[in-house]
């Protein structure tokens, strides 16, 4: 085994900050220095020299060899100690001569000149070929091969990325880097607090530091995780995909809507022949039959082949006469892909209902609210209250995406036909989406007398129609006085509203064409508003995404640790799980998750925790000691030995599952 055992009283010689050794270690740069960019021992004694210009490193370093004296070595949580005389471990003993990475090579050394940023310097990232079957990440073999972890298998990436003359991030020599990519990074001065670049990617790498220096109470748990408003967004989101009839519910899931929320119609909802869990979305009983010629009603539902929710609306007693109506009708409708219109995916009959019911699936956006719903419906259900008045930018936000919906729709020689707010729904952040598009084509089908010409057209002038509704908060079939409700928009919305909102419902002068194109020129200012908040919506999904990247590859490590620590026996190895490797691997546990501060007092830092799982995860060169409850035994070792035994451990609990390695057959 690589791991050391000694007696306690000579690891507390080591911990503590650096001591002098009766000799002047002032010419000596500190290895803090050259490996975090900085000491935290340097006002509490450390004897080093901190002061990068006043020596060269390069030719210091070099002559030394691994020394358990040098102030890296030193565990930052213990305290110092009276000096004694060191026992060095038997790796540190045979350890390699130390030569700094990254620092020191003459190409680190340079000038100021050549750290000044220069796109010209800057050589292009040209991946070479690498194979990532061939090599072992850290030194972690996979062992028989019987789980191939495809974290351990991206970093072995490290070890076969190009060679020196390249950028390459992800390269485990950093000497090699230091002469190939030095003009990237600027010399330490002016990095005081910053750890040597490039970071090791394998460890905890988010886009913004964690608060580590801060105290206890200053710390905020969510630093590490998404937004708590995103999260219970997110978390309703997939309640809501989730509820079932309470029929179903003891059988199908634990997460339903609450009963007292289900109407007495709710009830006795059919299986369809390849959909299942039909749960209502209507939010009234009323049969409204002004939209489609037919009364709608719409049902989440899951599909029986893929597993996935989507959003049937049927037509009650819709009698299909021309099978084509629906072959055509979707052939064109299935290649829109737009978002700003829910997909439809097909349509088909049924009898199942009790009639002749025609069904149309869309995709399933859970807890979304149609624009009649959330804007003209009198506030909080209060028939005296007025709805309260949309703000101009959300307007512009609506304006822009029907206008995006409709060129897409134009373009592919379709017309949408049902642009009214009742068929418009609305999720987080006022995104919208048309959700009938294609219905009306197919109740249509035979008897529509319009040219393509003429129902884009009428498409322009509902937009506008619409427009006015919302703005004036006045449903559409009351809209009777389109020019005094328009007049009336002046004293909301500025005059570009009410101008763009006029195009779209006069009829086109003589000779002159109207399109959704030059709609589009015309409110060219606020498309690329809309286009810039959405990216940076974008931007910011993509931070919480990242973060949860990390937090996934945490929940990975710990999932299978936890299979391994408190195993009892295994095979014909009684008490497994606390004798050979995985003894280590549960003092590792209590190093992780069990630290207590000086006091006794559990130390409860998150960020310790992620920082160790990480580091596990990555299988690296660094130290860490492990020290038993009893304080009688102490092991000196590496994540890489550690990254080792727990694979030895999980490989030899999958030799023993029946179900193979997790993920193998789900
Ligand atoms: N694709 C979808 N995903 C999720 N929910 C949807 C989807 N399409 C519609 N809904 C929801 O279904 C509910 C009913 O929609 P519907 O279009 O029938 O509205 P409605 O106000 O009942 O109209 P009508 O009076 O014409 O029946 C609405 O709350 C709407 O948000």
């Amino acid at each position: 085994m690589a791991a050391t055992r000694y007696p306690t009283n000579d690891l507390r010689r080591q911990v503590g900050s650096p001591r002098s050794k009766g000799r002047e270690n002032k010419d000596t740069l500190c290895r803090n220095i050259l490996i975090y960019g900085n000491c935290r021992y340097e006002d509490q004694g450390c004897t080093f020299n901190h002061d990068q210009n006043k020596t060269s490193p390069q030719a210091d370093f070099a002559k030394k060899t691994f020394n358990v004296d040098s102030p890296s070595f030193t565990p930052s949580s213990q305290q110092p100690t009276a000096a004694k005389k060191t026992t060095l471990s038997s790796q540190a003993a045979n350890a390699a001569p130390f030569t700094p990475r990254g620092v020191g090579t003459p190409n680190l050394q340079q000038t100021t000149e050549t750290s000044v940023f220069n796109p010209a310097t800057i050589r292009e990232f040209t991946p070479q070929n690498y194979d990532i079957g061939n090599n072992n990440t850290n030194g972690v073999a996979q062992e028989n091969g019987l789980y191939n972890d495809p974290f351990t298998a991206m970093g072995s990436l490290a070890t076969g990325l190009p060679p020196a003359g390249q950028f390459n991030l992800y390269a485990s020599e950093h000497n090699a880097l230091a002469s190939s990519g030095a003009s990237f990074y600027p010399q330490h001065g002016s990095f005081p607090t910053g750890p040597i670049q490039p970071p090791n990617y394998h460890l905890y790498q988010p886009f913004d530091t964690y608060r580590q220096e801060l105290q206890p109470w200053q710390r905020a748990t969510y630093d590490f995780f998404m937004p708590a408003k995103m999260r219970e967004e997110l978390q309703k989101r997939m309640f809501a995909t989730q509820q079932v009839m309470p029929s179903e519910s003891l059988t199908v899931s634990s997460l339903r809507r609450p009963c007292s929320l289900l109407t007495p119609t709710d009830s006795g909802l059919p299986q369809l022949e390849r959909w299942h869990s039909l749960f209502p979305l209507d939010t009234n009983n009323r049969k409204n039959t002004a939209s489609f010629g037919y009364p709608s009603w719409v049902y989440k539902a899951q599909n029986s082949r893929t597993g996935r929710h989507y959003a049937l609306r049927r037509l009650e007693g819709y009698r299909l006469t021309n099978e084509k109506a629906i072959l055509t009708v979707m052939k064109e409708w299935k290649k829109i892909k737009n978002a700003n219109v829910v997909t439809v995916h097909e349509a088909f009959t049924t009898r199942e209902f009790g009639d002749s019911s025609l069904i149309f699936a869309y995709d399933y956006h859970p807890l979304s609210r149609t624009l009649q719903e959330h804007h003209l419906q009198p506030a909080h259900g209060n028939r005296y209250r007025p709805p309260s008045t949309i703000p101009e930018n959300v307007l512009w936000g609506y304006i822009c995406q029907i206008a995006n919906a409709l060129k897409t729709i134009h373009s592919n020689k379709l017309a949408a036909r049902c642009i009214e707010p009742s068929k418009i729904i609305l999720s987080d952040n006022h995104r919208i989406r048309l959700s009938a598009c294609s219905i009306v084509d197919v109740v249509q089908f035979e008897n529509n007398t319009k040219s393509l010409h003429e129902l884009q057209q009428e498409d322009l002038v509902k937009f506008g129609r619409l427009i006015v509704s919302l703005a004036t908060s006045t449903p559409i079939a009351h809209l009777n006085n389109i020019p005094v409700a328009l007049d009336s928009l002046g004293a909301k919305y500025s005059a570009n509203i009410k101008d763009a909102v006029a195009w779209l419902i006069a009829p086109p002068n003589s000779g002159e064409s109207k399109s959704i194109e030059n709609f589009i020129s015309g409110i060219a200012t606020h498309m690329t508003t809309f286009f810039d908040l959405a990216l940076q919506d974008n931007d910011e999904k993509q931070f919480h995404l990242a973060r949860e990247l990390e937090n996934g590859r945490a929940a990975r490590i710990m999932m299978k640790l936890m299979t391994i620590l408190e195993r009892g026996d295994l095979g014909a190895v009684q008490g497994w799980s606390e004798t050979g490797d995985r003894y280590q691997l549960k003092l590792f546990r209590d190093y992780v998750f069990h630290r207590v501060e000086a006091d006794g007092k559990p130390n409860l830092s998150l960020g310790h925790i992620l920082s160790c799982l990480n580091k596990l995860d990555a299988g690296i060169d660094e130290m860490v000691v492990l020290t038993s409850r009893d304080n009688e035994t102490v092991f000196v070792l590496t994540y890489r030995e550690l990254r080792q035994m727990f694979d030895r451990a999980f490989n030899e609990l999958v030799k023993h599952s029946k179900t193979g390695a997790p993920g193998a057959n789900n």
